[in-house]
């Protein structure tokens, strides 16, 4: 299917964003090829979006077409409203959810939403990840939390991401009956949030097979995910 824009075309920006706009185009190209190579998507079920730094725009993909024929070419640009600035095709049906997100948390420069099958077999049963895992407080600074059912298409998904991870520590949001959302400061941080709680939502199953895993005392939570968010890696 083809789209119209629905806002000023991107003609109309200045040559550092259009320059800005291709490279992101790329990066969110190849970030696509990351959910089947991690097993977190079947055919089209998932996406990945990069806010730009000298626009008010995003970068996701189009709707409905599989990751194998993702391009940078083929990624979609659109406004922090949701609305179409440039791409030949309809921009994924979870964009106004990413949208929102990036209106309401001016921190966050990456979305990303998955229906990988651990962490939404936990958003169907509508239960957090409790936090047993040093990973999980790390990367989570405490559980996974569940977010509200919400339909798709409109600004419920977003409020219901914004409304769950401004009082947590998680980059992830489980939601509920849905599956995860992820966020980063870019594209790149968020498809790693979407890649660890997949696996923490499978370990933490698995542990639940052999019984009841112990969590992890807050103050132990506190200290890990200091010295991962401070100190690891630099
Ligand atoms: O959650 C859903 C559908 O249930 C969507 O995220 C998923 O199928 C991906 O759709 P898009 O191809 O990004 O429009």
């Amino acid at each position: 299917m083809s789209a119209a824009p629905q806002a000023p075309g991107l003609a109309s920006y200045p040559d550092e964003v259009r320059e800005e706009v291709a490279r992101v185009r790329e990066v969110v190209a190849r970030l696509h090829a990351e959910l089947p190579r991690w097993e977190l998507v079947v055919w089209t079920a998932g996406n990945v979006s990069q806010r730009l730094t000298t626009a008010d725009l995003f970068v996701i993909k189009p709707s409905g077409v599989t990751y194998d024929e993702l391009t940078p070419e083929s990624m979609v640009v659109c406004t922090l409203d949701g609305e179409l600035v440039d791409g030949t095709r309809s921009p994924s049906s979870d964009t106004a959810a990413h949208a929102y997100v990036y209106r309401h948390m001016p921190h966050v420069g990456g979305v990303v939403h998955t229906h990988s099958t651990y962490a939404t077999a936990w958003a169907a049963r509508g239960e957090p990840v409790p936090c047993v895992l040093t990973m999980m407080a790390d990367e989570f600074g405490g559980d996974v939390p569940v977010g509200p059912f919400a339909l798709i298409g409109d600004d419920s998904i977003g409020q219901g991401i914004v409304e769950t991870l401004s009082e947590s520590r998680s980059p992830a949001v489980l939601m509920r009956n849905h599956g995860p959302f992820t966020i980063g400061a870019d594209a790149k941080a968020a498809v790693k949030a979407a890649v660890m709680v997949e696996e923490v939502a499978r370990t933490v199953h698995i542990s639940r097979q052999l019984g009841e895993p112990t969590r992890i005392p807050q103050d132990r939570v506190d200290s890990l995910y200091d010295r991962y968010q401070n100190v690891y890696g630099r």
